[in-house]
């Protein structure tokens, strides 16, 4: 292509003046990114695209074609804003620099996107605790941006700040108690479609999670809890039923996800979902579960978050399930109470709160209700009944407890004896301890600004974000020993009742030094932010579960090979188990 005829009346800059301006633009570029983290698509067109191409006219005069010139001064930009990034990343001026990780991590925070994916990474996150300490840094948050124009070429460039992962039990009160840090940035690429209207779960600004709390805190309180019984006693009694009604091997683990999303539905919208009856025909479990792994990508780069939810087509089976909820929601606000569900606390219908939450809002967190109750309480109810056939002496002892205070006739839906079963409650804590359904913690981030925040022995520099890694926290020696990676309910018992039991054989762990921490035990979180749902929780699992094993005896299928378990255990933020094939057979006579 001829060079325009311009050329000649201009005073042409030489091909070194023309690169420096080129590298002092990205050098530029490089420090707006790293200074105000622009995550919206016009800035980046703007700063990655539009800046260059204006910088071509500055090195046409030196070559011969439109096209040379247009790839030179992009390759040049590019590459300046590559080799920047990768020495502000790796040199000792980047404020994480004193915290141990591998390279990698420090490099891109595509790595762990990489990584994770296979839903692996709480292993990941053990392994290099393991290896570098209570603390490591695990990333950048970075962009790649797609050079359009010519589309062959990329590059990342900074976004955020870095990351680091704790597994000390100093961390959890500072980064997530009162006053600690407020939620992190992983949530708005995990929520990216929630443009408007965040569920609670999301919301990253202290005030208003404060007040999007309030109802929920109410739904929870004792009183509310007690209400619930009739609502929980119906669904239990439904499943326990059609478990006694199978006589081949069934898939345990799906057939309790149907019940806690049958429950959950019934507490957030009064109903709609028969999953247990009718499976899950809408493909919904299945839908919701298919878009966790895109999902944890996500929160690794949120700003991938902005590209993703444009993209056509892109979320349409969330908008269903979303626009099923939100016809739910009307259809129970039309009807108004039959029972004090939760949704008579979150829309507020006794009118207490001073500044309720719109019905957008409930809306919001009744699909928050639905996703964070269902697929938590089945992955620890599958993960408990898979480690009592694989410990068929702590069967025993529970199934011993269960028949004390359940025996055969007694209503096993009465919440009366929960408190004293001290072995079920031992059980139900050490599978959250072993399988915490939310692996590798809740991320909370450190606004930029306000001065970072000290979080035990260690700074998070403000801008930066950080996590207890409660899958490697649970499984410290120094918070519990001996053999933290055994299901060994008894370590919840007072030492008498353990020594009753005895230990585990062939061990010979009597003169093992004890330690059992339960500060450093947060299935739930801690904090203002915690899971709110915690109490419902215990009660749902309890009760489920005495009335399962006061009916039915439970036994691993033929052929099923109980370490599948584990390997099957994902960690998508929230964990996706496997299948868990099981021959029922009924106890008593009803
Ligand atoms: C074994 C069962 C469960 C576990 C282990 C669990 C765990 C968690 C965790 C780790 C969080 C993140 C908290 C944070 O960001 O620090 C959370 C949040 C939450 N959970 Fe649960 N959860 C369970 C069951 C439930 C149930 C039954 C509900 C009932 C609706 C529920 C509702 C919520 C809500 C609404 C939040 C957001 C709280 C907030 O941001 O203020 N969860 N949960």
């Amino acid at each position: 292509m001829p060079i325009p005829q311009t050329r000649e009346s201009m005073h042409p800059l030489s091909l070194q003046d023309a690169s420096i301006a080129v590298v002092s633009a990205g050098l530029a570029c490089h420090l707006v990114f790293n200074r105000y983290e622009p995550v919206d698509p016009h800035s980046h067109a703007a700063l990655l695209v539009f800046i260059p191409g204006v910088l071509t006219t500055v090195l046409l005069p030196s070559f011969s074609s439109v096209i040379h010139a247009v790839v030179c001064t992009y390759l040049l930009y590019y590459f300046t804003i590559l080799i920047s990034v990768l020495a502000y990343r790796l040199s000792p001026f980047h404020p994480l620099a004193k915290y141990p990780g591998p390279i990698p991590c420090r490099i891109s925070k595509f790595w762990m996107a990489w990584i994770s994916s296979d839903g692996k990474q709480h292993k990941y996150y053990s392994s290099l605790h393991q290896k570098h300490g209570d603390v490591v840094r695990i990333g950048k948050y970075t962009i790649i941006a797609f050079l359009y124009i010519s589309s062959i070429f990329l590059t990342r460039i900074t976004l955020g700040p870095n990351e680091l992962s704790f597994r000390d039990v100093n961390a959890i009160a500072p980064l997530m108690g009162y006053p600690g840090l407020p939620k992190g940035p992983h949530w708005d690429g995990r929520m990216a479609e929630q443009t408007t209207i965040r569920a609670l779960i999301s919301l990253r600004d202290p005030a208003e999670h404060a007040r999007r709390r309030k109802p929920w805190t109410r739904a929870f309180s004792s009183a509310a809890l007690k209400g619930y019984e009739e609502i929980l006693g119906k669904r239990v009694l439904e499943f326990v039923t059609a478990l006694e009604r199978q006589a081949e091997p069934v898939n345990l683990a799906e057939l309790i996800s149907h019940f806690t999303f049958d429950f959950m539905s019934d507490m957030a919208f009064g109903g709609g979902s028969e999953m247990l009856r009718d499976g899950d025909k809408d493909n919904t479990w299945h839908l919701l579960e298919s878009g966790l792994p895109l999902a944890l990508i996500l929160t690794h780069v949120p700003w991938l978050g902005k590209y993703y939810v444009k993209l056509p087509g892109i979320g349409a089976d969330l908008k269903k399930f979303r626009s099923f909820c939100q016809e739910r929601a009307t259809l129970r606000r039309s009807q108004g109470s039959q029972s004090k569900d939760l949704f008579h606390y979150l829309i507020d219908e006794e009118g207490v709160e001073r500044s309720p939450p719109t019905f957008g809002e409930v809306a919001s967190d009744g699909v928050l209700a639905i996703v964070a109750g269902s697929d938590t309480t089945a992955t620890t109810l599958s993960s408990l009944f898979w480690a009592l056939m694989e410990n068929p002496a702590t069967y025993r002892r529970l199934q011993a407890e269960v028949d004390h205070y359940y025996p055969p006739g007694e209503d096993a839906l009465s919440t009366a004896h929960h408190s004293q079963m001290n072995y079920l409650n031992a059980v139900v804590n050490e599978t959250l301890r072993l399988f915490p359904p939310v692996l590798s913690g809740s991320q909370r981030g450190a606004p930029k600004g306000r001065g970072g925040k000290l979080a035990g022995p260690y700074f998070v520099p403000e801008g930066a974000s950080a996590f207890v890694h409660f899958y490697s926290l649970h499984r410290d020696p120094r918070n519990f020993s001996p053999i933290p990676d055994v299901f060994w309910p008894e370590r919840w018992l007072s030492p008498e009742e353990r020594q009753s039991f005895g230990y585990p054989d062939s061990k010979n762990l009597e003169k093992a030094p004890f330690v059992h921490n339960t500060a450093a035990f947060v299935p739930f979180s801690f904090g203002p932010a915690n899971c709110v749902g915690k109490n419902l929780a215990y009660q749902e699992m309890r009760t489920v579960i005495c009335m399962m094993i006061q009916r039915l005896e439970f036994r691993f299928a033929e052929g099923y090979d109980p370490e599948s378990w584990e390997r099957d255990l994902k960690d998508y933020f929230v964990a996706t188990k496997g299948k868990l094939p099981v021959v029922l057979s009924p106890r008593i006579s009803k």
